[in-house]
């Protein structure tokens, strides 16, 4: 099915991760159409020529046998026909033979070239199976552009259905696997169905021969043996609402992770929203809209802290952007690891840059020199960053842990609004963010002593629909020696 790879490129841009790879990929998709509009035109360019032969010599068919015999007894017809015959022919032949578009077929094989591979691909359907998952959506939605409570005008085709449900019946989902399949058989057909099948095969091969297959899979291994005895037609008779009920009987229920993604943690009292002039004698004069968001481990908000200008300035200011991974690289490991995203740092110096960090400081009363870098990062299909803490004890040391200490706070500056997914969630301390551009979330992921906190333990959700753009700092805690003296820990909880 796949055509042949090339040796895998852990740092290949993966068109998947990031919405600029997506960008990226709809451009060429872009190129490839622009191509073939090419590439017809001069076909039909040739068909038409082809054509106007046809017309001018085509008088044969209908004549009679009489007629013919008077039209080759004329000598200025038969030394045409000879003429034709041995002069043009030839030419006519070399004509017929020449590649048309060699161009464009030179130009296709190296839009071609630039096609996601299989692992990007695989990526894909990864990304779309922690939305169906982590947001407890179904095919029966997803097939017809419903996502959560919004219905959109898109349709996934036929072809989609059929892959996402290949995937999950390999992944051994055989619930999922089944409900794909059902939106695929139930799909109507596609119009010109019979020539798309001839060059990209049939979709219903043995589709519903897997229908079955799965459905009767997953009745087995629930212990629900009706699902396993009724045949396909009976099976396609039902609803897709009461199918969906009875296959999901068993689904686990839901981890504070899915909880949070969802929204579904229980409001909180007593937190307040208020100006916040105190921290550093700038705010005086300019007061930030501060909202907290939690007491104990603390975090807190803050609202219009990044201007549409400065965002600008950051995505302008931002280099080339690299895969940003699951997990840390293994010694001689092979294993493909997933990504999460695409990041890259604002290492250029500008005035606007400087002030943003004066502000982290402003927000935070943390010290550390203007000029630092700051992390951008941007998401993709279904990208998410499972549950992580930001503290370094537990894994790998960073080379700025290594010379500035552990990472004492942590702020997410949200530089888009993502209009469906993405929330920023803290399983633990059971807390959602969902972001707003221009907003800032900023926490603690260390008690006062320096030791680690298990409840700053954090993640962002897969998103659904939305180009979500962060800007991240990690503060560290030995440049915050003078302004956050080391305090014993009050009414100690075991991490
Ligand atoms: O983007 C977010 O909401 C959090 C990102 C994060 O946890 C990190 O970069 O360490
Ligand atoms: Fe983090």
């Amino acid at each position: 099915e796949d055509v042949e790879e090339k040796p895998y490129n852990e740092n290949r841009e993966r068109y998947s991760s990031s919405t600029v790879g997506l960008l990226k990929l709809l451009e060429l998709e872009m190129q490839f159409i622009e191509n073939l509009k090419n590439y017809t035109d001069l076909l039909s360019a040739k068909a038409n020529t082809l054509q106007d032969l046809i017309d001018s010599v085509d008088r044969g068919t209908e004549r009679t046998l009489a007629e013919r015999e008077k039209y080759v007894s004329n000598p200025l017809n038969a030394f045409g026909l000879m003429r034709r015959t041995h002069q043009d022919w030839p030419k006519w032949h070399h004509y017929i033979n020449t590649t048309v578009g060699r161009v464009e077929l030179q130009a296709l094989d190296d839009i071609l070239g630039k096609a996601p591979d299989s692992q990007d691909m695989k990526e894909a359907l990864i990304g779309m199976n922690r939305i169906e998952r982590t947001y407890a959506l179904e095919a029966k939605d997803l097939a017809k552009g419903r996502l959560l409570d919004k219905q959109y005008d898109i349709q996934l085709s036929i072809r989609d259905c059929l892959s996402l449900g290949q995937h999950k019946f390999q992944e051994g989902d055989y619930f999922r696997a089944s409900m794909w399949y059902r939106m695929a058989i139930k799909h109507q057909p596609e119009p010109n169905a019979e020539e798309l099948n001839t060059i990209l095969g049939d979709p219903l091969k043995d589709l519903k021969l897997n229908y079955a297959k799965a459905t009767i899979i997953h009745g087995l291994s629930t212990g629900n043996l009706s699902l396993s005895i009724q045949n396909v037609a009976e099976l396609l008779n039902q609803t897709d609402d009461d199918m969906s009920r009875e296959m999901s009987a068993f689904e686990p229920a839901p981890t504070p992770y899915e909880i949070g993604c969802r929204g579904l943690f229980p409001k909180r009292t007593k937190l307040v929203c208020r100006y916040n002039f105190t921290t550093t004698p700038f705010l005086r004069l300019a007061p930030l809209k501060m909202e907290e968001v939690n007491h104990d481990p603390y975090i807190v908000m803050y609202h219009e802290v990044l201007s549409d200008r400065e965002i600008e300035e950051m995505k302008r200011r931002s280099g080339q952007m690299s895969n940003g991974w699951a997990d840390q690289k293994e010694a001689n490991s092979t294993k493909i690891r997933d990504i999460v995203c695409r990041h890259t740092w604002w290492r250029e110096q500008s005035a606007i840059k400087e002030r943003v960090n004066r502000r982290i400081s402003d927000m935070t009363n943390f010290d550390f020199p203007p000029q630092e870098d700051l992390q951008v990062a941007n998401y993709g299909l279904g990208t998410h960053f499972k549950p992580h803490y930001d503290y370094t004890s537990d894994g790998y040391e960073t080379p700025d842990v290594l010379t500035l200490g552990d990472r004492l706070g942590s702020i997410i500056f949200y530089a888009s609004d993502v209009p469906q997914g993405g929330a920023t969630v803290f399983p633990r301390s059971r807390v959602s963010i969902f972001p707003r551009k221009g907003s800032s979330v900023f926490w603690y992921n260390l008690y006062d002593d320096g030791r680690i906190d298990t409840r700053s333990q954090h993640s962002v959700c897969p998103v659904i629909v939305g180009d979500r753009w962060t800007l991240t700092k990690w503060l560290h805690i030995v440049p915050q020696m003078f302004v956050m003296p080391c305090k014993p820990r009050k009414n100690e909880k075991s991490p």
